[in-house]
């Protein structure tokens, strides 16, 4: 397993943020959700760093949905950046951790009245609008409420990125946006720029999440800038802001080619601002939306192996306490993830072996064929990059309860989320008779 982080093997046993594994699982149980503090503020460092320019503003905005408890809204708000929201249930996480609410960006496709006007109330800084409807709808609630939102309009500019294809954003048949292909977007942007109840500040895309290469970021820099372009020119409508998403690929497992943070962020802001002389658009501030690469390899999963198989076959199984209700992207995306038995970290890697989960699915695998240090029942199992879309994405599937989450740094632990109880689970059920 790649280490990331504060991760360290003292006496054959993964140390993360400077406390042993072995003991995390003894305080906080198993699973356990453990985020290295370090690392999420390390990684928030160097967007900063990287995506600076002379030219114009720019802001980093944290892609809440990859992983979204109230001590992230606080570690965020405490590093400066700005946060997305793409349900009312995120935007009241927000509004509930004391995040400062001009700082979120509301995103969604199809977002219901109630959450705009829970929006609207918690004076949320900027609703990303998603297609006419969606503008009639802000508009009507806004002049209800005797309010003005700023918005951005998404729009989607049809650019292919490699990745698995549950995740590509920006295909023609997209669900998210409008097309810049479709002549009626000037018709929506004319009404949009006019409109008494909105403030139109420009435009957001996002073409896809796991993306490995720059050129498809460089390439939706000249579209989205050229796009401007053609709409001041035909519309006399000058937007000032362009918002690019994320998507920033990060390493899971071997063949990973993870994009540098500095490096890509710098190179989008050459392009940039070259792009914006060229076309001589009025572009004054823009944003990227990264989520995954900034708290990915932040996180590790760790488990307790319960059992362990050889079938008639000869396949060996390791059963863990623990899979596809925590983690649900090797059964969504055939997504590969690493690990290590945490308490034999220094033992030779023998043992060619399949992790599966607990659930009642034959498909609640981990890991697949993977080499694994022999091990035994009670022994740790740490599964890495399990920072985003893992917790995030937790199910209750067969009334499996979800992990603690758990802080890590400077030798001390946070629990930042109680592991779910069964009273939980039933807590909002009603009996039949
Ligand atoms: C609109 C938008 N912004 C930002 C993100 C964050 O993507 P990632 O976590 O891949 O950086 C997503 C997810 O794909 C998204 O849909
Ligand atoms: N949830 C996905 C990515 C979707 C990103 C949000 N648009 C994943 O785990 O990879």
């Amino acid at each position: 397993m790649r280490r990331f982080g504060t991760m360290e093997v003292k006496e054959n046993l993964l140390h993360i943020g400077g406390i042993s594994t072995e003991k995390l699982v003894e305080e906080y149980g198993s699973p356990l959700y453990v985020m290295d503090q370090c690392l999420i503020e390390e990684n928030m460092n160097k967007f900063k760093r990287g995506f600076q320019s002379n030219k114009f503003q720019t802001e980093i905005i944290y892609a809440s949905k990859a992983f979204l408890t109230m001590a992230m809204c606080q570690l965020v708000a405490r590093e400066g950046l700005s946060m997305d929201a793409v349900s009312g249930g995120e935007v009241f996480t927000a509004r509930e951790a004391g995040f400062p609410m001009e700082k979120i960006y509301f995103h969604g496709n199809n977002k219901g009245a109630e959450e705009i006007e829970l929006a609207l109330e918690s004076k949320v800084g900027t609703i990303i609008v998603d297609n006419p409807g969606e503008l009639e709808l802000l508009e009507e609630l806004c002049r209800k409420g005797n309010s003005k939102v700023r918005i951005l309009l998404r729009v989607n500019p049809g650019i292919e990125a490699h990745t698995h294809e549950y995740i590509q954003t920006s295909k023609y048949c997209s669900k998210f946006g409008e097309s810049i292909f479709d002549e009626t977007i000037e018709g929506f942007i004319e009404r949009a720029s006019k409109s008494q109840y909105i403030s139109l500040d420009g435009f957001h895309c996002h073409i896809g999440s796991q993306i490995f290469d720059e050129a498809p970021y460089l390439v939706a820099i000249e579209t989205m800038v050229e796009f401007a372009a053609k709409i001041k020119r035909k519309t006399g409508y000058s937007a000032k802001v362009l918002n690019m998403g994320g998507g920033f690929g990060v390493y899971y497992s071997k063949g990973d080619d993870a994009l540098d943070i500095e490096d890509i962020t710098s190179k989008m802001i050459e392009h940039l601002e070259r792009k914006i002389d060229e076309y001589q658009v009025e572009i004054e501030r823009v944003m990227i939306e990264p989520g995954r690469s900034i708290v990915a390899n932040a996180g590790t999963t760790l488990y307790r192996v319960g059992g362990l198989k050889t079938t008639y076959s000869g396949k060996k199984y390791v059963f863990i306490d623990g899979g596809m209700t925590d983690n649900i992207r090797p059964a969504l995306y055939q997504a590969e993830y690493e690990g290590s038995i945490a308490n034999r970290m220094t033992d030779p890697t023998t043992e060619l072996v399949t992790v599966a989960g607990k659930c009642c699915e034959s498909g609640d695998v981990i890991m697949k064929d993977t080499l694994l240090q022999k091990c035994q029942v009670g022994d740790i199992l740490a599964v890495g990059s399990t920072g985003a879309y893992n917790y995030s994405m937790a199910s209750n599937y067969n009334r499996i309860t979800k992990p603690a989450v758990v802080f890590v740094g400077s030798g001390e632990s946070k629990l930042v989320v109680k592991r779910e109880t069964y009273m939980d689970l039933i807590k909002n059920d009603i009996k039949l008779y």
